[in-house]
């Protein structure tokens, strides 16, 4: 029979924002991960010089985030998914979870491809990603931009920023919520996938 560890899991939020619209979402991320009983929760830049590579080695899930820029993640994202390499040598990361959010102006914004981007990524490491798991909302007659999930992403978690307004009230209130329901649900998948307790 299988023991229950009674160990903590540990979920790293490894972002990198610009103008601190994707900070923003990543500490809505951090939050829902937090609710988690049995949770503890590090965010960390990646455009850190001190990047704290101990973090991510002890993780059992990394979200990565990362605003589109140009249709791509950031260059800062792209320096951080380079320097990487050298775990993936060694396969350091493998069989942890994996998410990926994104913040773009635009409603598309050419946001699924950043997605697609860090799903690759996190396949690269040998991780297994975790969906959204949420229904699309926003696309009904009864639907509303206040709905969860109103970009309807599935792959991972989209945001959107007006171009013209600041991190305190861009993205709106409903991508806060959409992307604490995502870091719940990694932080809840981290538990199951190593048999913690809760
Ligand atoms: C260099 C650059 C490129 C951008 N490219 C896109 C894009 O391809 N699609 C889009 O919708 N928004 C684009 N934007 C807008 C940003 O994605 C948006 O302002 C986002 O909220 C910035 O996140 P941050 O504050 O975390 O840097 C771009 C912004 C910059 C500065």
């Amino acid at each position: 029979m299988k023991m229950t560890d009674v160990r903590e899991a540990s979920v790293v939020v490894l972002y990198h924002s610009g103008y601190g619209h994707t900070e923003a979402v990543a500490k809505s991320v951090a939050k829902g991960a937090e609710a988690v009983d049995g949770v503890s929760v590090q965010q960390i830049k990646a455009d850190d010089e001190n990047l704290n590579w101990e973090a991510l080695a002890d993780a059992d899930a990394i979200i990565f985030g990362s605003p589109t820029y140009m249709g791509s993640v950031s260059a800062q994202f792209k320096t951080f998914m380079d320097a990487s390499s050298k775990v993936w040598a060694s396969m350091g990361w493998k069989d942890k979870l994996a998410g990926g959010f994104t913040c773009s102006a635009s409603q598309s914004g050419d946001k699924l491809n950043t997605l697609i981007q860090l799903a690759v990524f996190s396949a690269q490491h040998g991780m297994q990603w975790i969906s959204t798991g949420t229904l699309p909302g926003n696309n009904s007659s009864q639907g509303s931009v206040e709905d969860v999930n109103r970009l309807g992403s599935t792959l991972g978690l989209m945001a959107q920023a007006n171009a013209d307004q600041g991190a305190d009230v861009a993205p709106p209130a409903a991508d806060h919520r959409t992307a604490e329901l995502y870091g719940a649900r990694i932080a809840e998948a981290a538990k199951r996938w190593n048999g913690l307790a809760g």
